[in-house]
């Protein structure tokens, strides 16, 4: 049984200045921030580390009852034999990490959570209060970085092998992804890109883990899976366009984009998949027969929605494992497409794809697909994206659509 003592309170504070201002010094930085409306969750230090939430019991205290809020940073293949990455090799391997300060944003407000395994005094919690309303308003700093291009050589043998394992049959559809590296003269900043992606255009979900130097973050579009007592929703995102220069050119390129039959095809694998995984562990399921389609600052993408209401017995947890990776990260079928990839892409993905998000201590919350992410350390970093390919795929096409969507991290530099 482990005990956890959790103290909220209100507080008078925008979260992302007292995140900035409260950061420095916490080895363990979280942040799980919707643009779109205030479920946003930024956490610093750590409480401790649990493989479940299972014996866990808590003490809630303060003046609004949140419930503990835990993150949780998973990789895209957890047991690939290639060697990790060198940059993700430094993130410990923990499953849920509650940290010791949480700063809240939901639509009740701005809230302050201190977590520990013993009582939370009212003086810690205050001094933390205080730091925290007295945060200057953040600013936005440019982050100067030089792009080494990645070898197109080995975009379109990677291609090759797909497509053959394509004709052969040994897979429907397969996700390739793209590694960049940047260089920069000063070391990257987790602050300076974090605020940039929170204020800039990106859409989507803000993800952030740092430990100690090293920091994986980016803004995706894409729900793995939320949950708010038995309601349950995901989507099928994939299936993409640019968004060209003008309404009228974003409209026109939405509508080829419907009627595409290859883009169509890899989209529906998707919502298949979903629509499966909802109607063996959830009822009342709600998966829309056709797509709409979903605009992004750099890109548009086919998206189908999913509600359900969960089982008795099925947690959130347990789903997101179902459902990870669906096929618009890996591929069809998911198993031999993850073995392919295993083979193909010359590294590791660490957290790109991979499953993040946070639950709180009574099961709810949600994950996201970490898409349009980075891992950095120093001067260095690796951006990533990918494509889903099919019969008929063209490499150069596909390599410029990884182009668009590399846009959206990149925007994090200002
Ligand atoms: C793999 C990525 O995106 C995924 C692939 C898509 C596609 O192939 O059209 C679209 C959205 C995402 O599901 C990525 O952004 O890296």
């Amino acid at each position: 049984m482990t005990r956890i003592y959790s103290r909220t309170v209100p507080l008078g504070a925008d979260i992302v200045d007292a995140f900035c201002t409260l950061q420095k010094g916490f080895t363990d930085q979280f942040v799980y921030y919707r643009k779109d409306r205030p479920v946003r969750f930024m956490g610093l230090g750590r409480c401790i580390a649990l493989p479940t939430l299972e014996g866990v019991s808590v003490d809630l205290d303060g003046e609004a009852a949140h419930q503990p809020v835990f993150f949780s940073f998973n990789r895209f293949d957890e047991s690939n034999p290639k060697p990790t990455d060198e940059l993700f090799a430094a993130f410990p391997r923990l499953r849920l990490m509650l940290p010791e300060v949480v700063l809240i944003e939901d639509e009740q407000g701005a809230f302050l959570q201190v977590n520990s395994l013993g009582p939370v005094y009212e003086g810690r919690v205050a001094r933390f209060a205080r730091q925290a309303a007295a945060a200057p308003a953040r600013a936005a700093r440019k982050v100067g970085y030089a792009l080494c291009p990645d070898s197109r050589e080995q975009w379109f043998s990677m291609m090759d092998e797909a497509l053959a394992a394509i004709a052969a049959g040994r897979v429907r559809k397969v996700v390739l992804s793209r590694r960049q590296e940047l260089v920069a003269d000063q070391p990257f900043s987790s602050k300076d890109v974090l605020v940039n992606l929170i204020d800039g255009p990106s859409i989507g979900t803000v993800l952030l883990y740092r430990y100690a130097d090293v920091f994986f973050c980016g803004c995706t579009p894409e729900l793995l899976v939320r949950k708010r007592g038995c309601r349950v929703e995901s989507m099928a995102l994939a299936g993409t366009a640019p968004v060209g220069s003008s309404e009228e050119e974003r409209q026109a390129l939405a509508a080829a984009l419907m009627a595409d039959e290859k883009n169509r095809v890899e989209h529906d694998y998707v919502a298949r998949f979903v629509r499966e995984v909802f109607d063996r562990t959830c009822y009342d399921v709600d998966v829309p027969g056709q797509p709409q389609v979903l605009p992004l600052a750099h890109v548009q993408h086919l998206y189908t929605p999913a509600r359900a209401r969960m089982l008795e017995g099925v947690d959130l947890l347990t789903m997101a494992g179902d459902l990870h990776p669906t096929p618009a990260v890996s591929g069809t079928p998911v198993g031999e497409a993850r073995m392919l990839l295993r083979e193909v892409e010359p590294y590791n993905r660490g957290f790109f794809a991979g499953a993040c998000g946070y639950v709180d201590a009574a099961g709810d919350g949600e994950f996201s697909v970490a898409l349009r992410t980075g891992v950095f350390d120093g001067e260095v970093g690796w951006v990533y994206a990918g494509c889903g390919i099919v019969a008929g795929s063209d490499a150069q096409a596909e390599f410029d659509e990884i182009d668009l969507k590399l846009k959206t991290i990149l925007t994090a530099f200002g």
